[in-house]
């Protein structure tokens, strides 16, 4: 049987997450009716959203009988926006259990990229007995590399387009955020200043948020040891952003991790590899 088109209007759903600390609306994309369920949390970047991180990874999953859902993050998309003046892993792990309690699902595989990763970790730590299969691609723990001076040339200009999110800042970013950034389309930056320009309060909110907190994404390194969870660690050889060597520290770090490291990949391998990415998920999650 085929699957049906997926769009993201299609899939676009609110709900409102409601806890002592989290009176918020998030916005999410939910896809497919398998059992399993697989989570996917996207990066810090300035535009990003699940459906702009994660387009080209939903459908195989889905054909493969799993129920796919993008959350965006509180600050991110169509979400609430929110300054965040402490951990913003741990924000989005409190996230992420109020979305899950709310839809009823009591364990997950999580797919994180880059602050997506932190946050997945987080929320292994605080929610060990929820969490099935994770995925970590480009982080997964805050801190200092060993190799590269921090904070990195990449999350330099991230930052400096938070500050003033123009084309030009953009397609800097951009430059040395994929290893080859001719596969960047026209039409990919449009969407990501789109997404941009119709969240101005989102990009005033990060901004404010690094004056309060300049470490959003704290080391969660002494801690790895107790993520007991079977952990694909996926990192791109060439990723301007948050250096491979991070990745090392996460397979040292957690018990049953395993490292894939992409050749002529950077910060955004679940795109710039998109099918054989796909390929390793699936099996990695059946086996
Ligand atoms: O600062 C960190 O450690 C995380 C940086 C980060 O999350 C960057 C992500 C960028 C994207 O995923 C994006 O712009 O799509």
């Amino acid at each position: 049987m085929s699957t049906p088109l997926i769009t993201e209007a299609a899939t676009s759903r609110f709900i409102r997450i409601q806890d002592a600390e989290l009176d918020a609306q998030i916005h999410y994309n939910d896809i497919g009716e398998g059992t399993e369920t697989v989570v996917m949390l996207h990066g810090s970047g300035p535009g990003a959203t699940g459906w702009a991180n994660f387009n080209r990874n939903i459908e195989p999953l889905v054909s493969a009988g799993y129920r796919v859902i993008l959350m965006d993050c509180l600050g991110w998309g169509k979400s609430d926006p929110v300054v965040c003046t402490g951990s913003r892993s741990d924000l989005n792990a409190r996230c992420l259990k109020g979305l899950l309690d709310s839809l009823g699902l009591d364990k997950v595989h999580i797919i994180g990229n880059s602050m997506g990763a932190h946050s997945t970790v987080a929320f292994a730590l605080s929610n060990p007995s929820r969490v099935g299969k994770l995925i970590l691609m480009g982080g997964g723990t805050g801190g200092p590399s060993q190799f590269v001076p921090m904070p990195t040339e990449g999350i330099k200009l991230l930052q400096g387009l938070y500050r003033e999110p123009t084309i030009e800042n953009l397609k800097k970013m951009m430059a040395v955020f994929v290893f080859d950034s001719s596969s960047l389309t026209e039409d990919l930056f449009q969407a990501r200043l789109d997404n941009m320009l119709a969240r101005r309060d989102h990009m005033e909110n990060f901004v404010k948020s690094l004056a309060a907190n300049p470490k959003q994404f704290p080391d969660q390194g002494p801690r790895l040891g107790e993520v007991s969870a079977q952990t694909l660690v996926i990192w791109g050889r060439d990723d301007r952003f948050v250096p491979m060597d991070t990745g090392l520290r996460l397979l040292w770090g957690m018990p049953n991790a395993e490292l894939h490291i992409f050749n002529r990949c950077g910060h955004w391998a679940q795109w710039e590899h998109a099918d054989k990415f796909n390929r390793m998920v699936l099996d990695f999650l059946t086996h």
